[in-house]
């Protein structure tokens, strides 16, 4: 199926990571400003930390700053503070937004010098933008092509020096002299529940609907694994206590909320238990191949390949293997089924998602990927 910028049913949905409608607006208002607010990450934190101060104290724009891991584990808000930490301006685009190169010259030719480029979904990128990102990169040049055939020539413009903060979901779908062009990759990994509570609470305050201790667990724990479900949940479990409850945020209000948006305990959804059903009942736990279970499911092979699956491999439901996805004795259990004698079952071992297929996933090599 061909990614299409209209949301799917699935992204609107609640626990999709997927930000969609005005939830960029009301984001805006919950994102930590600077490093220190930014719960989580640790080692992620310590190393930008170190890569700004040297900048700073070499008085010169720091190296291109690679972020990759899943929607809504903060990239953006990471890529702000950034700029807010170096004080520099900060312009905003996306890899799907540049179709021509022209587009990229347009963006670069008019940088302010010091200014940090977020660019989004990077490996979107159309392919003659990503040469001319390359030169831009390494020599803040960029060659403008005028003319078309034999007659062509390429006219060198100089551009300020910048830094690129380039932000991706799919570190492996970058052709490698992109990603060689980087100084520094930040690997974002999923966030443990005690983290995710921290951010509840600062999220609820906020909101100004603070929430009780264990509501706040309630939700981290269905979180999986991302800030932007568990603010998201957040706002759902407010207006649940607003309009049938007393306003206040407690552990009832929580299990009622969530019930009512199909959020069960461990935050599976509607698109992981399709997934699993139609794996488990259809092709009998597989192996099967992304596109067929994709197809199956209605979905898209990236939102199935980035959104479900890794958090259907972290909870040890699913394994990749070289022959496809294959449901582990986990998944029949959980889902009530008894497996086939014949039943291929997934290496429950393969928890972190690094597939022996190696495509997608959160196998970054980054921090503990295996985190319950
Ligand atoms: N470490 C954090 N501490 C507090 N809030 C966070 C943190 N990370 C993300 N958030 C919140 O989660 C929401 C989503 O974050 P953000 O938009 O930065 O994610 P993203 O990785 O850029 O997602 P996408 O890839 O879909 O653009 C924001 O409201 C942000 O405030």
């Amino acid at each position: 199926m061909e990614p299409t910028d209209e949301p799917s049913a699935y992204e609107r949905d609640a626990v999709s990571p997927d930000a969609h409608g005005d939830e960029r607006q009301l984001e805006g208002a919950l994102r930590p400003r600077a490093l220190t607010e930014f719960v989580g990450q640790e080692r992620v934190r310590e190393q930008l930390s170190l890569v700004l101060h040297s900048a700073q104290r070499r008085g010169r724009a720091p190296d291109h700053i690679l972020m990759s891991g899943g929607p809504g584990l903060g990239k953006t808000t990471l890529a702000m503070i950034i700029a807010g930490e170096l004080g520099a301006p900060l312009r905003i685009t996306s890899g799907p937004a540049i179709e021509r190169s022209g587009d990229l010259a347009a963006v670069l030719s008019t940088l302010q010098e010091g200014e940090v480029l977020f660019l989004d979904e990077i490996h979107r990128m159309a392919r003659p933008a990503e040469e001319m990102l390359y030169v831009a990169m390494e020599d803040f040049r960029v060659d403008v092509v005028v003319g078309k055939g034999p007659g062509a020539t390429a006219i060198p413009i100089e551009i300020a020096p910048f830094t690129l903060v380039g932000a991706t979901t799919r570190a492996g779908m970058l052709p490698a002299p992109l990603r060689d062009r980087f100084g520094f990759t930040a690997h974002m990994d999923f966030y443990r529940p005690d983290e995710l509570e921290l951010i509840l609470h600062r999220s609820a305050g906020l909101l100004g609907a603070p929430i009780e201790d264990d509501a706040a667990r309630e939700i981290a724990g269905r979180s999986r694994g991302t800030p932007r479900i568990a603010n998201r949940l957040l706002r759902r479990v407010r207006d649940y206590a607003e309009v049938r409850g007393d306003g206040r945020l407690t552990l009832e209000t929580a299990r009622a909320a969530l019930r009512l948006y199909e959020v069960d305990e461990l935050g599976m959804d509607r698109l992981d238990r399709a997934i699993l059903d139609v794996l488990l009942r259809r092709f009998r736990g597989g192996p099967v191949g992304l596109s067929t279970l994709a197809v199956s499911v209605g979905e898209e092979a990236e939102t199935v390949e980035v959104v479900a699956e890794p958090f259907l491999v972290r909870s040890g439901f699913l394994a990749r293997t070289p022959r496809g996805r294959v449901a582990t004795p986990q998944a029949w259990a959980h889902m009530g089924l008894t497996p086939p004698p014949d039943a291929a079952f997934g290496a429950a071992a393969d928890v972190n998602g690094s597939g022996a297929n190696g495509s997608g996933g959160n196998g970054t090599g980054g921090q503990g990927t295996a985190r319950p």
